[in-house]
């Protein structure tokens, strides 16, 4: 597996603390812009990290369907393992994996559901397939076959025609993750990155710093 050993060169752009936006969440707006220009699959997929009731963190990718200065939006089933494991302890840790242009975010947060609205409004501007699945799923519990899924699909298309109002499970909404901190890391040459970490202070503020690569 040559991969195992290969050594790729991350390149010269740099990033610095003069350019750098100091909103991170405006230059977070900007570097995601950048990832949707480069054409890179699923430019705001994100791996969200939760820790259980035991101690037991997970890890998993969802997208990111909403941002602004109070935080990242995300949709899921609040029944779901993440959900479950949210109710419990509501920190996570978001990465957003930029690979093809070298660079990652990572942000340290807290995780609140949002409002009924917030969520009815984002799953009405879904395609009808992808509410019957919120329905006809769920998610995270083991069943025993493909098939029961399909006949349980199947059943909701019968009952909800092409076209017709699906109402949101109540099961099924979005998440807002709070950001504490958001690092901006670029790949540099020799392995010698850039990381530009905000904190935010409990005056509104964001402390800048930079860290060892
Ligand atoms: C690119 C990608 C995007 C995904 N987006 C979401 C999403 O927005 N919401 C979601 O609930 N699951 C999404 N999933 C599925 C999750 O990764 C995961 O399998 C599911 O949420 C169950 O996770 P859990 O059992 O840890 O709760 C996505 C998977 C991939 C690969
Ligand atoms: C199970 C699941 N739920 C929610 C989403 C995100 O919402 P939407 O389908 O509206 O893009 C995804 C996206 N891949 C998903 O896989």
């Amino acid at each position: 597996m040559e991969s195992l050993t290969r050594h790729t060169d991350y390149g010269a752009k740099g990033l610095n603390e003069i350019d750098i936006n100091q909103n991170p969440m405006a230059q977070f707006a900007t570097w995601l812009h950048e990832a949707e220009q480069a054409e890179i699959f699923e430019p705001n997929a994100m791996v969200i990290s939760t820790v259980d009731a035991d101690g037991q963190p997970t890890s998993r990718t969802v997208l990111l369907k909403g941002l602004d200065d109070t935080g990242f939006e995300f949709v899921t089933n609040y029944e779901s393992r993440k959900g479950k494991s949210l109710r419990a302890n509501p920190s996570v840790a978001l990465l957003f994996p930029w690979y093809a242009l070298k660079r990652q975010v990572m942000i340290v947060g807290t995780a609140v559901a949002t409002d009924a609205a917030t969520s009815d409004a984002y799953f009405a501007r879904r395609p009808q397939g992808a509410q019957l699945a919120a329905w006809a799923s769920d998610q995270s519990e083991p069943i025993a076959r493909r098939e029961i899924l399909d006949e349980r699909m199947a059943a909701l298309e019968a009952q909800y025609p092409e076209g017709t109002h699906v109402p949101r499970p109540e099961k099924w909404g979005s998440f807002r993750v709070v950001p504490s901190s958001i690092e901006f890391w670029q790949g540099r040459s020799k392995r010698f990155h850039d990381r530009l970490r905000f904190t935010a202070l409990d005056d509104g503020t964001w402390k800048l710093e930079r860290l060892q690569p």
